[in-house]
């Protein structure tokens, strides 16, 4: 025997009563003959509710109660025959009498006792009942209608009555046993008195027929239909990637759905609970659906945690005193005094010091608990023994929960790992002894970012999302955005990981997007922004956005954004960059970054500073990671440099070579950068500080190699008439080198902690000799690599090789 319980968007409109009937049928052609719950029409509850505290307050209420009717009878209209019509209108049409004769003497007296209240509210169900079993009896000549106020006995607490299990469960048994034949319609929510006055069953009341019924008649399971697919792991409004649970035990369901539960109310479930009757959620709207079932004996998951609760809006009291130190009774006295208050407390946290007492309540009922406790405790607070109760607003709660976490070390440090990793700072902390749930209290202003936070952190099996914000859409900007649009998928498949570009600026426009800026229309889309770029501005959308596993991307050649990199660090925001000028200016600031980064857990990852793409900043890491001591770096760090002696053969002009060089986006954007040696200048600084060494600019000596002339031009464009000017210098050069067998080749040198970049002419015995292309080439001797250095050799300039550094950064963040 199966109870079915339909929710009030099932029962809501002419589709969803056809789906609840093709449901049913399923069930008879099984053989069944299942008990049916019904909630009232979606809406209706809440509109009988309307209607009674209008009329308490004067206010009329035809205009309700024809809505009221007509939404019935519009039902009644679609899904009965003609002939079977007109019985159903008169049977309605009795219980809207009814209603507006009630309804009435609530207007006229201008009050509305709780008692009233539940006979006002039974008609939704009433109405719904009667009709849903008159157009099923069109298909199931067995239906039959039942009013479930002559089966449940409460006592007379109006409202939230209490039910009488011994005697009711004795009714229902006795009233099936006569009607086995039957297919019950039963009316959800609503009971009955003693005196058989009308009495209501309270929040989630039609769950709670449906487990009464089930639990009564011994039913092997109870299906609650309802709109959504089942329980899910997280809130699904603020965390798309929840997911439905299959399979969850009574304890999990109850500790999920404890906070803000929307799909079922657990602790009406208690009676299919004791019985250890299943309870199938299932979606009418998606019948196919497998849904959610709640069991005793699930199977084993190896998911530490089934899913994530919350609740949006809570404040805390948080009382300390050395009054309660060591001083038995005092939390009695505390919580009894709010129990007898009625002030439901969510969450209670203590120090083992005993010096303060930390609870947390719905915002309503937070002044009145003040209150409360400042008149018991008055005498307390006289003497100093107590502190004013201190209250903190605007709080949230996120929970995990599941059986599996109990003795499952790491599950918390995952839970709080997320948490800090984001920024999200936790105020205070609940975990029971029995290891079913984690409760932490946090700012309301963080949750959404904590709930994604955290689910991407536990359900890893599913996408991580990173949120990337970036500035410049140049060469290196552009590049990058079109190797992530063509490697998305690929990424998502394989590693799990999915990008979005969240923000993005250059110097004329800027734009935002938390759901991910398309990556086919940026440009069009940046273009038709309204946003002015403003630095300042973007870091502060980017801070107030507040998106979990947060990357801020510097694909400029600026000095301004390196300004904000502390600021961002200290907002929990990782920095990657592949602008040197952040690492490369004062060590105070390159120390002061790496600073910041380690203290708030974020990553500052910067590959491409040097040799673009090549690894070699994660080399010298793990080097001196692993306890390595670097004696000694040779290298050619100059792409661009590279590309141009390589080429500079035959006849070939310098300042051609030059211009190709900047053509094929080996160059920066301003080329003297390369060609003075301030960018191989930059790197080599780099590395010594990753080396450990404080140098700084004024340490590194630079053997230039342009003629004055050219280091002197104003503009690029005047740079380049300079070095037209000086081709016969750079042909000079060429000539002497190659007459003596050699190739001339700009070599960078750190040795003990001095550095210097010097141009050479070398011959085939040197190991730079063979470089082509735009090569980098850099060899590091180091205690363990003494006899012979380790090296890394391959293009180090150019937009493909940069953005893919880029890129490469980007996937490791937070891994
Ligand atoms: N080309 C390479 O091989 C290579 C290799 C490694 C590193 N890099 C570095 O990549 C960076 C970018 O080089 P590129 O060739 O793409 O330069 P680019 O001139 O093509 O693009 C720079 C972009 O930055 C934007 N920008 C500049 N100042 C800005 C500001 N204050 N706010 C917002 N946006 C700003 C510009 O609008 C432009 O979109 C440079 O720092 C360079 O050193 C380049
Ligand atoms: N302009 C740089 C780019 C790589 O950092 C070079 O030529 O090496
Ligand atoms: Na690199």
């Amino acid at each position: 025997m199966k109870i079915l319980k339909f929710g009030g968007t099932s029962v809501g409109s002419v589709q969803s009563i056809q789906t609840l009937l093709n449901i049913l049928r399923g069930e008879v052609e099984n053989g069944e003959k299942p008990v049916v719950v019904l909630s009232a029409m979606s809406g209706v509850t809440n509109l009988l509710v309307a209607m009674a505290e209008g009329a308490a307050n004067g206010i009329e209420f035809t205009a309700q109660l024809a809505e009221l009717e007509k939404r019935h009878f519009d039902v009644v209209k679609s899904l009965l025959t003609v002939q079977n019509q007109n019985p159903a209108f008169t049977r309605l049409k009795i219980f809207f009498n009814n209603l507006e004769d009630l309804l009435q003497g609530v207007l006229t007296l201008r009050e509305l006792t709780p008692k009233t209240r539940d006979q006002v509210l039974s008609f939704g169900e009433r109405c719904s009942t009667l009709m849903i079993c008159k157009i099923a009896a069109q298909h199931f000549p067995e239906a039959h209608c039942v009013d479930a106020s002559d089966l449940i006995r409460t006592d007379s607490s109006f409202g939230q009555a209490k039910v009488n299990s011994e005697l009711t469960e004795q009714l229902i048994r006795g009233f099936h046993s006569e009607h086995r034949d039957k297919i019950l319609f039963v009316t959800g929510f609503i009971a009955a008195n003693d005196a058989g006055q009308l009495t209501t069953l309270g929040r989630g009341g039609s769950d709670y027929t449906a487990a009464i019924f089930g639990s009564a008649l011994n039913a092997q399971e109870i299906q609650i239909w309802t709109d959504v697919n089942g329980m899910m792991t997280a809130d699904p409004r603020m965390v798309k990637k929840a997911f439905s649970l299959p399979e969850l035990t009574y304890t999990e369901a109850m500790e999920l759905s404890y906070f803000g539960a929307k799909v079922i109310y657990p602790p009406t479930m208690i009676p299919a609970f004791l019985k250890k009757i299943p309870i199938v959620i299932k979606n009418t709207f998606e019948p196919e659906f497998e849904g959610t079932v709640i069991r005793h004996d699930c199977k084993p998951s190896n998911l530490p945690i089934k899913g994530i609760s919350s609740i949006n809006n809570i404040s805390i009291l948080n009382l300390e005193g050395s009054g309660m130190v060591g001083k038995s009774g005092f939390s009695g006295r505390l919580f009894s005094l709010l129990a007898r208050e009625q002030i439901n407390v969510i969450l209670i946290t203590q120090s083992s010091s005993e010096h303060s007492i930390t609870f947390a309540v719905q915002p309503d009922d937070t002044e009145r608990a003040r209150e409360v406790i400042e008149q018991e405790f008055e005498l307390e607070l006289l003497a100093k023994k107590l502190e004013h109760v201190v209250i903190e607003k605007n709080l949230a709660i996120i929970a995990i929960v599941g059986e599996n976490m109990k003795q499952t070390p790491g599950v918390s440090g995952k839970l709080f790992h997320a948490l800090g990793r984001n920024g999200i700072n936790v105020r205070a902390i609940a975990q029971g002894s029995s290891e079913y749930n984690i409760s932490v209290i946090i700012s309301a202003h963080d949750l959404a970012k904590a709930l994604n936070a955290v689910h991407d952190g536990f359900f890893t099996q599913l996408t991580k999302t990173l949120h990337a914000f970036c500035l410049g859409t140049g060469n290196i900007g552009q590049t990058l955005f079109k190797q992530l649009n063509a490697h998305s998928s690929y990424l998502q498949e394989h590693n799990g990981i999915q990008v979005k570009i969240a923000g993005i600026a250059n110097t004329r426009k800027m734009m935002f997007n938390s759901d991910g800026i398309s990556l086919d229309s940026w440009q069009d889309e940046l273009q038709a922004s309204h946003h002015t770029a403003d630095l300042q501005e973007f870091v502060a959308r980017m801070k107030s956005m507040n998106l979990p596993n947060c990357v801020f991307i510097d694909n400029t050649a600026s000095p301004k954004p390196v300004a904000f990199y502390e600021e961002v660090f200290k907002s929990n925001i990782s920095v990657i960059t592949c602008n040197k000028i952040g690492n490369s200016a004062s060590y105070q600031q390159y120390k002061t970054f790496h600073d910041a980064a380690q203290q708030h857990g974020v990553d500052f990852f910067y590959e491409t500073n040097v040799g673009a793409g090549l690894p070699i900043i994660r080399t010298l890491k793990d080097l001196m990671n692993s306890g390595d001591r670097v004696a000694k770096i040779e290298a050619i760090l100059s792409g661009t440099i590279s590309f141009i002696f390589n080429n500079f053969k035959g006849d070939a002009s310098f300042h051609d070579v030059v211009k190709e060089a900047q053509e094929k986006g080996y160059t920066e954007p301003d080329p003297r950068d390369d060609l003075s040696g301030k960018d191989f200048m930059r790197k080599i600084l780099i590395l010594a500080r990753d080396a450990g060494y404080a140098m700084e600019e004024a340490d590194v000596k630079i053997e230039s190699m342009l003629p004055q002339s050219c280091l002197d031009a104003q503009t690029v464009d005047d740079f380049y008439a300079a070095l037209k000017a000086e081709d016969a210098f750079f042909s000079n050069l060429k000539a002497k080198a190659e007459a003596g067998g050699k190739v001339l080749r700009y070599i960078g040198k750190l040795d003990n902690g001095k550095a210097e970049i010097t141009l050479q002419m070398v011959d085939e015995s040197h190991p730079f000799f063979t470089l082509s292309g735009s090569d980098n080439i850099i060899s590091f001797t180091t205690d363990r690599y003494k006899e012979r250095p380790l090296v890394v050799k391959g293009p180090g300039a150019g937009a493909e090789v940069t953005a893919a550094g880029v890129f490469a950064d980007l996937i490791n963040v937070g891994a």
